[in-house]
């Protein structure tokens, strides 16, 4: 039985006092504990938010990280950087970070590496663009970024991967993949797992849905049979809406 995981990713906003307030507000509301709860909050409010969830099953998470442990890359954070937080999870090839800061599939591949070296649960996202889907192309795209995002590694640690599928064209656009759509890829993303892999793992793995999930949709999303969570950009930003998620 896999549990549900539903990550909030705050992207750049918040300041550290915004930060607070919100996770505040959150430990203050009833949560499912038997849904994981993760915030990938920006660099800056790590340390803050680690301190306000101490104590609460509430897991944090950055929005990237550098492959290498240490040297000349200005501006770049490493994973022993973020250990010391005390971080569990690392979202790992953004389409945003695809798109505007040249990540691939390559640098995607060494950070989820570096990730599992150093025991940080990576969210690894996959997903189309709106012209890759019209031409058809979904499947292929999603597979090929999924076989890349998990060359050389080892069976036993795909369990401490997620995987989070994105369709490009549904973030931030008001735009849901169908429930039916979503799953359908999900669960051609495990069929490819399982065929790289084993059926055993395929079934382990977590994967989640993102774009554009609100509080009225997650529930139907959640009924389908492969998708595991939700990777949540705006609606993760508003308490309220965040507790109806994770409430799903
Ligand atoms: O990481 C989250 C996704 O990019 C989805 O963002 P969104 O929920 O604002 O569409």
């Amino acid at each position: 039985m896999r549990k549900p995981i539903i990550a909030g990713n705050w992207k750049m906003n918040k300041t550290i006092k915004e930060a607070v307030e919100l996770v505040k507000d959150i430990k203050s509301g009833d949560r499912d504990d038997n849904v994981e709860a993760v915030l990938c909050v920006p660099f800056t409010n790590l340390m803050e938010v680690k301190r306000e969830i101490e104590g609460t099953n509430i897991k944090l998470g950055a929005q990237n990280m550098h492959w290498e442990d240490s040297g000349a890359f200005t501006g770049e954070i490493s994973p022993l950087m973020l250990k010391e937080i005390g971080i569990d999870y690392v979202i790992i090839g953004h389409s945003e970070r695809r798109q505007y800061f040249n990540e691939t599939d390559e640098t995607v591949n060494k950070k989820v590496k570096t990730a599992l070296k150093y025991d940080i649960n990576p969210i690894v996202c996959v997903g189309e663009t709106l012209e890759e889907r019209e031409s058809g192309k979904e499947k292929e795209v999603v597979k090929a970024q999924v076989l890349k995002a998990l060359e050389d590694i080892e069976e036993k640690d795909i369990e401490s991967i997620v995987i989070a599928y994105e369709p490009i064209w549904a973030i931030g656009t008001g735009k849901t993949a169908s429930n039916k759509d979503a799953n359908d890829i999900i669960s051609f993303i495990r069929e490819t797992i399982g065929n790289k892999y084993s059926k055993d793992i395929s079934e382990k793995i977590r994967i989640q849905y993102g774009g554009s999930v609100k509080p009225a949709n997650i529930s139907e999303l959640m009924d389908e049979s492969d998708i595991d969570g939700a990777l949540v950009g705006g609606a993760s930003l508003k308490s309220e809406d965040f507790l109806k998620l994770i409430n799903f």
